[in-house]
């Protein structure tokens, strides 16, 4: 790989950030739950991540990227290896309903932007604390609506640093599922180019769904939203599931369920991930013990050592 004058110096910067700065997790997820990592870096240009990640590729460091660390949950041990908390937030109307966006933009301002500009398909954004990035990745959803829905196009780095553009018809959706969980070389999401349609009711949507949402979740107490995915088919979700077996409130340390909704899980006094993890495999065996159903994590548990290089 030949570097111009400007990858070099990109590449020194990055070098002096990864060996001089370390970060506690906790203080980057929403659980409030994590220890240190070994490197960390604040990503804020596409140049800087490309860098990042080839500087990582070429010392076999492991690396992670993490947009608002709400649906990750951290060891207490930390993770060995770098993490880079990613704030591209570029945005760039194209024309109207049609924008391009980076990947550190955060989910629920896109969502409101969007709707107040009266255009419809991310109103269920409003109200979700991840960014972009971690919205396409995870294809977030609520109330009907979905991330993948409204995706013209994506932009992405693969563990070789180079960018990729895909299209529309390369991406594959389903119920929190996209094509990037499967990508074996995906090293990052980039931008993401939204089409929405004209609808003149957008903003008074998306002002009645943020009213259920603070009716229905514990907003303002530290959780990583939803815990487990809905089970498929059987038109029963996992928070009913946990409350019809019995435990709304269970405590585990400092991690408890929650009362509000079943499925949200809150760190309400120094919860660890042992605490947390102790939980959820509790929850897991009483529900399976009583209706026969194993539910699956919607959330992501980053151990302490990884093999991502
Ligand atoms: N519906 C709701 O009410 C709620 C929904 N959520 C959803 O959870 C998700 C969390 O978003 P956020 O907090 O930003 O994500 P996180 O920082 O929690 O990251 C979650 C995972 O997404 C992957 N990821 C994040 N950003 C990128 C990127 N730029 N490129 C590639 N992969 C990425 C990472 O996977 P890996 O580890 O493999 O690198 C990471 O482990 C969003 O989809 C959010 O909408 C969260 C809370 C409530
Ligand atoms: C919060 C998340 O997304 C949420 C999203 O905000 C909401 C709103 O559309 O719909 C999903 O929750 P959900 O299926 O639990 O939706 P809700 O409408 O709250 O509940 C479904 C049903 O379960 C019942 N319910 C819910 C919680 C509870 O403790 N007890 C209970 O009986 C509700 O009364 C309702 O009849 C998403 N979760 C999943 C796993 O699909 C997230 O992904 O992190």
């Amino acid at each position: 790989m030949v570097l111009d004058d400007d990858e070099r110096q990109e590449q020194s910067l990055i070098e002096q950030c990864v060996l001089q700065n370390q970060k506690h997790l906790k203080e980057l997820s929403s659980w409030g739950i994590g220890g240190p990592c070994s490197y960390f870096l604040h990503v804020s240009r596409p140049s800087q991540l490309i860098a990042a990640i080839r500087y990582c590729r070429a010392r076999s460091i492991p690396f992670l990227i993490i947009g608002k660390g709400s649906n990750c949950l951290f060891d207490d041990r930390g993770f060995d290896g770098l993490v880079m908390l990613n704030r591209l937030d570029q945005f760039e109307a194209i024309e109207p309903g049609v924008y391009r966006v980076g990947s550190g933009y955060p989910f629920n301002r896109l969502g409101v932007r969007c709707s107040v500009e009266g255009f419809s398909g991310l109103e269920f954004a409003g109200g979700i604390p991840g960014t972009v990035g971690g919205a396409v990745f995870m294809n977030a959803g609520a109330d009907g609506q979905e991330t993948g829905h409204v995706i013209d196009s994506v932009e992405m780095v693969t563990m070789d640093g180079e960018v990729r553009v895909l299209r529309r018809s390369d991406l594959a959706f389903g119920y929190r599922r996209s094509t990037f969980q499967q990508m074996e070389d995906l090293a990052a999401i980039v931008a993401v180019t939204f089409r929405l349609v004209p609808a003149e009711t957008a903003r008074e949507r998306q002002r009645a769904l943020l009213e259920r949402r603070r009716k229905t979740q514990p907003i303002g107490e530290r959780s990583a939203g939803s815990v487990f995915r809905n089970p498929s088919g059987i038109g029963v979700s996992a928070g009913e599931l946990i409350e019809m077996a019995g435990l709304k409130g269970l405590e585990m340390g400092g991690a408890k369920v929650s009362k509000v909704h079943a499925n949200f899980f809150i760190n309400f006094n120094g919860s660890t991930s042992t605490d947390m993890l102790g939980l959820m495999n509790h929850v897991k065996e009483r529900v399976d013990q009583m209706f026969g159903l194993e539910l699956k994590e919607e959330i992501r548990y980053i151990p302490y050592r990884t093999q991502t290089v």
